[in-house]
């Protein structure tokens, strides 16, 4: 088929790719002429793992190309997926300027019969609203359908080409046979259902995975106090297939840009037709005060943060990504920095990003985990990227002005720590290492 997916970020670019993979004529539409450049220079806007091997593959076929001029790619088109961004505004609903102006665009450059997918993550109701944009600016005949996407960033590629399940919402079960056509190179599990049900799987879906991952933080901080560890519990409950042991990794919460803002999103869908979602509210809740038990950590070893130099390992929300937007990292380095902390910072990839969003004379960025820990009371390990599990512990307490290691995802073992000389203190589990229950004062060592 001829597509056109508008938006090249981490979901528009993926599935676009992944679309030609399977003999699809693929253009991808952006408005950020800078992207569209780097794109056609084969070079990915994104980090994610295998994305410009595949983009080089595809361009080489003649499959995949890139543009800015979206009424170009609508009028080559068959199928046009909408990929652009739904971002919170301020009181938490989703913006949706984007789609609105995406739809738009595309209303003015119809030239004939087009099916419009949206695969953006949209509140209840918005496709019949795209509908209305559309039909308001051409008289071509169109469909609407709502194909949402469950994708997650560092794995976008594997997911995409092998997803647990399509769902796919219309209206119209004319469309049913091209959607299927489309999406079956990818799964058998396609599930068709009606475009507001679709609209709310999204949702609920992203919720529902906030909710076991906020579940579990708490159980780790009743943990924290009654002696227990939550990496058995987690494994104890989880091998109960009705509660599955996905998700169920306890840490400094969650962030990145899908779980903070569709949990936002749906307590505001919920709040507009008089349905207060309590359970959700108290998700978001656990979810901000656990990123701040690393600071409350810190403290209880430190005492104070006010001259302490603090070594940050991983910034990006999750490891193999870039992606850096509601990242647990920049409410902890904000407030280190409020306290009067020297914060060195390091991650593989995502450091840019970061600087981009928050710089600060305070903050020094090292170019490896050894030169962000060296000459540090503590270290604060925030993203579980694969690097840190291999730093060799010994050497590490070696070189720190005090040997304090908070890991927020809890990527050691006893083994690991033991002999090691670190003070090491994760999340739900007993403290482990040459842990000391009297608060080291950073005046008495400076
Ligand atoms: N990031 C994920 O892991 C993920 C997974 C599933 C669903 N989603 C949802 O998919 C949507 C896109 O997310 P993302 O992370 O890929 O966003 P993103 O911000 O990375 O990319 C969106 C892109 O759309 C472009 N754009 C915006 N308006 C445009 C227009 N009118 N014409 C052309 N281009 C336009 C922007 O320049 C940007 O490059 C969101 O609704 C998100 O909630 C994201
Ligand atoms: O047991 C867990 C699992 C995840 N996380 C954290 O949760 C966040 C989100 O992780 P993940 O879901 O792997 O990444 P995303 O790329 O944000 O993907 C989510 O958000 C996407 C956007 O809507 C959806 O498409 C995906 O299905 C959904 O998993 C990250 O900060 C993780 O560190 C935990 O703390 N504990």
């Amino acid at each position: 088929m001829k597509l056109a997916v508008i938006g090249t970020g981490y979901v528009g670019l993926v599935s676009g790719v992944c679309f030609a993979s399977k003999g699809n004529e693929v253009v991808c539409v952006d408005m950020d002429q800078n992207k569209i450049d780097k794109l056609n220079r084969l070079q990915s806007p994104i980090y994610e793992p295998g994305i410009e091997q595949l983009m080089e593959e595809n361009v080489r076929e003649g499959r995949l190309s890139f543009t800015s001029d979206l009424q170009e790619a609508v009028r080559r088109s068959e199928l046009i997926i909408l990929a652009v961004g739904t971002p919170s505004l301020p009181n938490g609903e989703a913006n949706l300027q984007f789609i609105e102006r995406a739809a738009a665009d595309i209303g003015e450059a119809m030239d004939g019969y087009k099916i419009i997918v949206t695969k953006s993550t949209v509140p209840v109701g918005t496709n019949e609203k795209i509908r209305q944009v559309i039909a308001s600016r051409t008289s071509f005949s169109f469909e609407i359908a709502s194909v949402p996407e469950f994708l997650r960033e560092g794995t976008a590629i594997r997911d995409t080409l092998k997803p647990d399940r399509v769902v796919i919402g219309l209206d119209n079960p004319g469309l049913e046979g091209v959607l299927t056509a489309l999406h079956r190179p990818f799964t058998e599990n396609i599930f068709v259902t009606d475009i507001r049900s679709a609209e709310m799987i999204k949702y609920a879906s992203n919720a529902f995975l906030a909710t076991k991952i906020s579940f579990i933080n708490e159980i780790a901080n009743i943990c924290e106090k009654v002696g227990a560890d939550v990496t058995e519990v987690a494994k104890g409950m989880g091998s109960d297939q009705r509660i599955g042991s996905a998700f169920l990794r306890a840490g400094i919460g969650y962030g990145g840009s899908c779980f903070p803002k569709d949990t936002k999103a749906l307590i505001q869908i919920a709040g507009n037709v008089d349905y207060e979602f309590k359970l959700l509210k108290s998700v978001v809740e656990v979810n901000t005060g656990q990123r701040y038990n690393v600071i409350a950590k810190l403290k209880e070893s430190l005492e104070t943060l006010k001259g302490a130099r603090i070594g940050i390992w991983g910034v990006s929300f999750k490891p193999d990504t870039d992606d850096i937007r509601d990242a647990p990292a920049l409410e902890i380095v904000e407030t280190l920095i409020r306290e009067g902390a020297v914060v060195k910072l390091y991650d593989p990839i995502a450091l840019d990003n970061f600087r981009q969003q928050f710089d600060h004379p305070g903050l020094h960025w090292c170019s490896s985990a050894e030169e962000a820990a060296g000459g540090c009371d503590a270290v604060c390990l925030l993203t579980d990227w694969h690097e840190f599990k291999e730093i060799n512990l010994h050497k590490l307490a070696a070189m720190m002005r005090q040997p304090v290691l908070i890991d927020g995802r809890n990527v050691y073992g006893r083994e690991q720590i033991e002999g090691t000389g670190l003070e090491y203190i994760s999340v739900g589990r007993p403290h482990m290492g040459a842990y000391s229950e009297y608060p080291r004062k950073i005046a008495e060592v400076l």
